[in-house]
């Protein structure tokens, strides 16, 4: 079977800081990944590397394959349509993606249209409905003439996800797609995400600082640090066989049951004494 995607010695570097170290990992279709790691660790230029979106100063070696091609990089017009169409992206600002001018009918018709030529504006229309029934917002038909003031950040980024659907994607990539949200609507919005990926078998890249972000959605987790992968692991073996970073990670997470008591702070990865201050 051809993997979904493959990376293979991929480095990036922004002039002397060395951004992607020789990362190689591959998915299958179908794989849900959390690529977690403190800031800097990588995680975005990770993303926008597969994305074919790096700025033009950063230096990239190596090759990404997509369903057993290489990912046509230099050929910018391919690369739209790869996004488009076969790699859905998803940010962490949803404000940021929408213009205030257009009703969201207006962007997701667009985007819509753009991936396929073809589609009248009435068939448009009544896909943009069932998209937005998708990610789980009521009231499509009628919020499909609603301007992005008028709808909160959480449904914003439920768009964000339905214009992310449009080209029926093989894979969805989502850097941070929560972070910009208040806790109870974050994990709505990772649980409509999860089911999302669950009903259309998509292949999954879940970008976040946060592990638990990433276990609410995936089912592996595939830990950066330094512009190095340095642990890929199923969540359900995390607890267990977590290498001493990961553990860190894990430990620095605020939750209910730590209340009170101080918080982990990730130092200098020294993986030799890296417990004795527990
Ligand atoms: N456009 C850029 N120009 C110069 N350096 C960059 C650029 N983008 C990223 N870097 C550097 O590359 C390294 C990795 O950054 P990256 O944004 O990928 O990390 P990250 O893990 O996604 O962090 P964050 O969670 O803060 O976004 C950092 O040292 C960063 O400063």
């Amino acid at each position: 079977m051809t993997g979904l995607l493959d990376i293979r010695r991929l480095s990036v570097a922004f002039g002397p800081t060395r951004a992607l170290s020789d990362i190689d990992l591959a998915l299958e279709p179908g794989t849900r990944l959390g690529l977690v790691g403190e800031s800097g660790s990588g995680k975005s230029t990770l993303g926008l590397a597969v994305l074919g979106l790096l700025p033009p100063d950063a230096a990239c070696t190596g090759e990404v394959r997509f369903q057993g091609e290489p990912l046509p990089w230099s050929d910018d017009r391919a690369m739209t349509r790869v996004r488009g169409r076969r790699i859905g992206f998803i940010y962490q600002d949803p404000m940021a993606a929408f213009s205030p001018v257009h009703t969201i009918g207006t962007h997701i018709t667009r985007a819509l249209r753009a991936a396929h030529p073809g589609v009248g504006r009435r068939e448009a229309l009544d896909w943009s409905v069932a998209l937005l029934e998708e990610v789980e917002i009521n009231k499509p038909r009628e919020r499909l003439d609603h301007y992005p003031n008028e709808y909160s950040g959480g449904m914003l980024q439920r768009v964000m996800i339905a214009a992310a659907l449009v080209g029926d994607p093989d894979l969805l990539i989502a850097d941070e797609p929560t972070t910009a949200l208040d806790v109870t609507t974050q994990a709505s919005v990772l649980g409509m995400l999860d089911r999302i990926v669950e009903a259309r078998g998509m292949g999954f890249i879940l970008i976040s600082h946060d592990l638990g972000v990433v276990a609410e959605a995936c089912r592996e987790v595939a830990v950066m640090y330094g512009g190095k992968l340095i642990q890929r692991v199923a969540l359900a073996d995390l607890k267990a066989e977590a290498h001493p970073y990961t553990r860190a990670l894990l430990e620095a997470r605020p939750t209910f049951g730590k209340r009170g008591q101080r918080l982990s702070t990730i130092a200098d990865f020294l993986p030799s004494d890296w417990f004795d201050d527990a």
